[in-house]
């Protein structure tokens, strides 16, 4: 297969802990725990049944302990700002098992990496569902999204709200097998060309837009770019050619507006049933909904163009839409199905690998050491003549070490995507009835003193005896010794993360190789703030990129 033809407080960069932010975020809270309070008085007393299932199994087994929440609103209150804080709190106080309700929902948060090999790995064919997010799933991805939708292998046969017929949506297993032909280990060797190109592409951008390192840069909307581009080739066979393209401000903006609204315990009416069936639209809904039809109308539309310029018999590179549009009846495919997964792919392929770059981008200025052993070990492997390659990975164990442990200080998703057990289960005397939402607390994890000493400073020489990619991390034995947990877990582990290690990889180790780069006098980067529910990416910053050495013009072609 070829794809070708808020202003945020400063502090001290060196430090990218959060901590200080817990009691923040309960003060910030305060005002919205007084108004959600309000409400939830309303709801509560307007709402005959609040249902919650049986707490014990038949051995009398309880529910793993945890904070007492309020009536309704259970702990989402102390939720809103920063929840994997609370969440670690909660871990050091109840547990690395423990419960949390968020209205009518149980949740159990998982902070051991045994445990979360018990439950979702061992168990997987337990724990591996979804819960239906209702803007998630049912608004933003009307029930198709592969992220969001239960773990079955039957087609499901769904009531279609409004429309008041039946109809065949797929089952989730079709989306992830036809995801996964693009993104497996062989599909990723075909289209790597294409990662080159674009990590070359994001170097000559930065040294273009920076007038040769002259002024300085926010990095971000050009990681931002890299990463399209590769999505839009594998997904549609296209690319974005300037920063300029309407697309890239379109795109960028609709995976920032997905991780702005989708938050696994951010929004209320995921959880108060009663809120979904209201008479008037929370703002909330309207964005949902508005999120849905603009992704169907930019990627349907998108789909439309090449499904015509196929049926006029113009040649179509071999990408995912191709793939799908051939496949369609087969697959019993419908319009919104394709509409749906290749948005998947430009939410999940795009603002994820980007913010990894962007976060590296924000952290690297504050360790000049850091980059001058990294420069040192360039120079010795890949030499001043030519750019790193991912044939240069196994052979460059530092640069592979600071790309690990900017993902395990900056997971883009604190959170995960969580996942849901299928049946009831009793663990170590613990009951999580069926279809509890499981929660793997990779805050807690990748700040585990016993694992990762002295967890709040950035140190890749943790990781630098650690050859493995993260995808093969993630299948070793030890729980204990895996690197991080940033693509989840077992049987719902991101399928992107081939590509994804890959893209990282030769984007950042281009970074380093063409520039040295600063913090701007006067300009301190924050690395507390972020932008994002589910997604998190740094808040905007500028930095000095300096070109190494009289190479890089002519290696870049400039
Ligand atoms: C740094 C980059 C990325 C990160 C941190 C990331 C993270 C994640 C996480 C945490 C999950 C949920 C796993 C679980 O349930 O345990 C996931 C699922 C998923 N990711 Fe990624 N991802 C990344 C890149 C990508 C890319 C490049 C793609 C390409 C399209 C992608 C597509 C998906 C899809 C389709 C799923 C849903 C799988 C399912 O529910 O069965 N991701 N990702």
């Amino acid at each position: 297969m070829s794809a070708f033809n808020f202003n945020a407080t400063p502090i001290d960069a060196r430090s990218y802990t959060q901590t200080d932010n817990l009691y923040n975020g309960f003060d910030r809270g305060s005002s919205l725990f007084l108004l959600t309070s309000l409400i939830a008085a309303a709801i509560y007393l307007s709402s005959k049944v609040f249902y919650r299932r049986p707490l014990t199994d038949d051995k009398g087994n309880t529910i793993p302990d945890g904070p007492t929440g309020l009536p309704v609103l259970g702990s989402f209150p102390f939720l809103t700002d920063y929840p994997e804080l609370t969440l670690d709190y909660w871990a050091k106080k109840f547990g690395s098992l423990y419960s949390i309700w968020l209205g009518n929902q149980l949740f159990v948060i998982v902070s051991d990496p045994q445990i979360v090999k018990d439950l979702m790995v061992t168990n997987g064919a337990i724990f591996s569902s979804r819960k239906e997010m209702y803007l998630k799933s049912q608004i933003i991805f009307a029930g198709r999204g592969i992220t969001a939708t239960p773990y079955n292998d039957k087609w499901q046969v769904r009531l279609l709200a409004g429309r008041g017929n039946h109809t065949y949506i797929l089952g989730r297993r079709t989306h992830r097998r036809l995801a996964t032909t693009w993104l497996n280990k062989p599909a990723v060797e075909s289209y790597t060309a294409v990662l080159d190109y674009e990590a070359t592409v994001l170097v000559h951008d930065l040294y273009y837009h920076s007038n040769g390192g002259k002024l300085p840069i926010n990095p971000q909307p050009h990681a931002g770019r890299c990463s399209l581009n590769n999505m839009l080739t594998i997904t549609f066979g296209m690319r974005t050619d300037t920063i300029e393209h309407p697309l890239v401000a379109e795109a960028l903006s609709l995976s920032r507006a997905f991780m702005n609204c989708t938050g696994p315990v951010s929004n209320m009416i995921d959880f108060v049933p009663i809120l979904q069936k209201l008479p008037f639209n929370l703002p909330l809904k309207t964005r949902a909904q508005k999120l849905h039809a603009d992704l169907v109308k930019t990627y349907g539309g998108m789909i439309n163009e090449i499904d015509e310029r196929m049926k006029r018999g113009e040649q179509v590179p071999d990408c995912l839409v191709k793939t799908l549009l051939l496949a369609q009846e087969e697959e019993g495919l419908d319009h919104l199905d394709m509409a749906i997964l290749c948005s998947a792919f430009m939410i999940g392929g795009v603002e994820t690998t980007a913010s990894i770059m962007q976060w590296f981008s924000a952290l690297i200025p504050a360790y000049p050491e850091i980059q001058a052993k990294a420069h040192e070990e360039l120079d010795r492997v890949v030499g001043r003549n030519r750019l790193p390659t991912i044939d240069d990975e196994k052979n460059l164990p530092f640069i592979h070490a600071i790309i690990k442990e900017v993902e395990r200080c900056h997971n883009p998703f604190w959170l995960g995507t969580p996942h849901v057990n299928s049946q009831d289960f009793t663990y170590r005397g613990q009951f999580i009835p069926k279809d509890t939402v499981v929660v793997l607390n990779t805050y807690t994890m990748h700040h585990d003193p016993q694992r990762h000493p002295d967890p709040h400073t950035f140190n890749p020489d943790r990781f630098i005896n650690d050859s493995t990619l993260s995808s093969e991390s993630a299948n070793l034995a030890n729980p204990m010794e895996r690197d991080h947990w940033m693509f989840g877990v077992g049987r719902r582990i991101c399928p992107g993360m081939w590509v994804a290690e890959r893209e990282v990889f030769l984007a950042i180790a281009r970074m380093l190789w063409a520039f040295k780069m600063d913090e701007i006098p006067g300009e301190p980067i924050d690395l507390k703030e972020y932008d994002g529910l589910s997604g998190r990416s740094p808040v905007p910053f500028r930095i000095q990129i300096t070109p190494r050495h009289d190479q890089v013009e002519a290696v870049l072609g400039l």
